[in-house]
């Protein structure tokens, strides 16, 4: 549904986003990571065709995304992430007219979306809060029927409980059918609807995660003050990896953790520790918190 080819965007001699190599299965929910300045919302412009790209392509829909422009526009409901909407309109004005130029707008969906986010839209944008003024745009791009969502940082600036409403209505339209792109800073959100994740870092995709895979995956962490004996065959396979430092062990597993364990309890050990793995592991492996780089 969504594809692009070496998608590449210079801004001068700066290198934002780096010969990027996405697709996006119809019906997939998709979240990109990164830190700031990683090149997501580049990424995002770059698909709506609201930046020229330096090089390569982007198709939605098999609709190629700076010359047939037009037409992804119909298919796409975009949530920019800097919601910019005209000052001097009531929200119920600006919910009209979003809904009126969108070819998938519907005025009484904009409304009830509203509604849903306790939002006060006979208030005047100008008027309105940083998260108000959110929840006016995410009740303009929830409220289309389009197959295909493209959400930069959907949930910035607004209260835990409408994130979490957010969220929700975000995991409907999947389970609708419909094929998301959404980033966030948020692992948890993240994790909780997207059937993958993609993590970038200075501008290139270092890492694509099937979030299925992840939540079968556990860390294994203990105390040995021996060499770690050879890992017997039987269990190898689902031993993803295994590193010591001194004495301390942790091997990342795949499946079944019983056998695992069975053999990890019968060495000499202490301390032991599993956990089941989460999209921090995965993400941290390539962004370090900055205190451990600092270190
Ligand atoms: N118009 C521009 N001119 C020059 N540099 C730009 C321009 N727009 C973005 N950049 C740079 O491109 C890089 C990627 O920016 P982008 O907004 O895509 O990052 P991001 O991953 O969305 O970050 P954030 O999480 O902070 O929103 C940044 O270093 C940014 O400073």
């Amino acid at each position: 549904m969504l594809k692009t080819h070496n998608l590449t965007k210079r801004y001068g001699s700066f290198l934002a986003l780096d010969h990027a190599q996405i697709v996006v299965a119809e019906g997939e929910c998709c979240g990109v990571l990164g830190p700031n300045g990683a090149g997501k919302s580049t990424l995002f412009r770059l698909l709506m065709g609201f930046l020229q790209p330096t090089d390569g392509t982007a198709h939605i829909g098999g609709k190629d995304c700076q010359r047939e422009k037009t037409e992804v526009h119909s298919l796409v409901s975009y949530l920019p992430g800097d919601v910019r909407l005209f000052d001097e309109m009531k929200g119920k004005q600006v919910l009209e007219f979003f809904a009126d130029i969108h070819p998938r707008g519907n005025r009484e969906r904009s409304f009830a979306t509203a509604k849903r986010l306790d939002l006060d839209i006979s208030r005047r944008v100008g008027y309105m809060s940083t998260g108000m003024r959110q929840k006016l745009g995410l009740s303009i791009a929830l409220a289309t029927d389009a197959p295909v969502l493209i959400m930069d940082e959907p949930t910035t600036s607004l209260d835990p409980n409408v994130r979490g409403e957010v969220i929700r209505m975000i995991g409907e339209a999947h389970k609708s059918g419909r094929t998301v792109l959404i980033c966030s800073h948020v692992l948890s959100e993240i994790e909780d609807i997207c059937d993958r994740a993609i993590i970038m870092r200075q501008g290139k995709v270092v890492h694509d995660q099937c979030l299925q895979d992840l939540a079968r995956r556990h860390s294994v962490v203990f105390e040995l003050n021996q060499s770690l004996p050879r890992i017997p065959d039987e269990i190898r396979p689902r031993v993803l990896a295994a590193r010591q430092t001194d004495t301390s062990v942790r091997l990342e597993t795949e499946g079944e953790l019983r056998d695992v364990m069975a053999w990890v309890t019968q060495l000499p050990i202490t301390n032991l520790k599993a956990n089941r793995m989460g999209l921090r592991e995965v993400y941290d492996r390539f962004h370090a918190p900055v205190s451990e780089h600092a270190a």
